[in-house]
């Protein structure tokens, strides 16, 4: 695919700050903050109900927030001009409009949309989509429609893509493939991505940066890469009634992010090797799953 440079005077695509949203008495936001920088791929991680469609809403100007602040390339999210918008691209969880016009109709009309119509669909975007063009939208399977709206998100190669969900209805080897797409999509370029998804492990190639949400408060931000290498459970040994006390008094760079009531075990952010001396023989290091972490983080 073809990569157009960003605008190289931004800082940060997204900026939200104090963001909160309300829906009756719920809290679906609970003063979330949090920055995108060109060229990031942030997983936006939590369990049902944690406000990540609530988050995506307020940035896509769907939702009104009842305080804070959601900036996109500078702009209000609400109050986007034409050519920001036209710098965006979205997939919904799922996508039920326009059921009557055929496929390749939908991707022709949908280009008039843009003040500068965007070249047709890159042929390798297509492939992986393999959609009958003249199939009609309400006769697409899940999956299929889930397809053709990363076809549509993609098409006119926006700077930022929101994708909620994107591979929940795809085949395991579509999923696949939509990551390897999205890779390359970005590969090189300042093109940023949030992408949201119950499973890490999808995400986990791609990301650059996972953003754990729980209660509408963002609960764990790191880097992807030092999310598999210094996130560690210190297990205390058989025989010792705790965790060596210098663990956990803040003199280590540690940040405690669960524990395991069971086992006395807890979940820590910041591990390196260079620690194992503090440890003696009173307690052991395992690397947890990262379905597990993700899990313990969010709870
Ligand atoms: N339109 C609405 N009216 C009332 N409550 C809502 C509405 N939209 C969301 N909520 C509530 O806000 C909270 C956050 O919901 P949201 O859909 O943002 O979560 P989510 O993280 O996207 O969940 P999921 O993983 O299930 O998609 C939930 O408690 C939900 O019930």
């Amino acid at each position: 695919m073809t990569h157009a440079a960003p605008h190289a005077t931004e800082r940060s695509v997204v900026d939200i700050t104090d963001l909160v949203k309300i829906f009756g008495t719920r809290r679906a936001l609970d003063g979330m903050s949090v920055s995108i920088a060109p060229g990031e791929i942030v997983a936006l991680l939590g369990p049902n109900g944690a406000g990540k469609s609530t988050l995506i809403g307020c940035l896509l100007g769907f939702l009104l927030p009842n305080s804070g602040s959601a900036r996109i390339f500078g702009y209000e999210a609400g109050e986007l001009p034409p050519e920001a918008r036209a710098r965006m691209g979205y997939v919904p969880q799922a996508m039920n409009a326009f059921p009557s016009f055929r496929v390749g109709q939908l991707i022709d009309y949908l280009g008039t949309f843009y003040a500068v119509p965007p070249p047709p669909p890159d042929p390798a975007l297509l492939a992986w989509a393999n959609l009958d063009m003249a199939a009609r939208v309400k006769s697409l399977s899940g999956g299929q429609k889930q397809r053709l709206s990363i076809v549509l998100a993609f098409r006119h190669q926006p700077d930022f893509l929101v994708l909620d969900e994107p591979v929940a209805s795809l085949d395991p080897q579509a999923r696949r493939d939509f990551m390897a797409l999205l890779a390359d999509y970005c590969a090189g370029s300042q093109r940023s991505v949030l992408i949201s998804s119950h499973i890490l492990s999808d995400l986990e190639k791609v990301a650059t940066r996972a953003l754990f949400v729980a209660r509408g408060r963002v609960v764990h931000d790191t880097p992807m890469a030092r999310f598999r290498e210094s996130i560690r459970w210190i297990v205390p040994t058989a025989g010792a009634s705790a965790l060596p006390a210098d663990l956990l008094d803040g003199r280590l760079p540690l940040k405690p992010l669960g524990t395991d009531t069971a086992t006395g075990a807890i979940l820590v952010d910041g591990w390196c090797d260079a620690m194992r001396g503090h440890l003696a023989d009173r307690a052991d290091i395992r690397t947890p799953d990262l379905e597990a972490a993700f899990l313990e983080i969010t709870r």
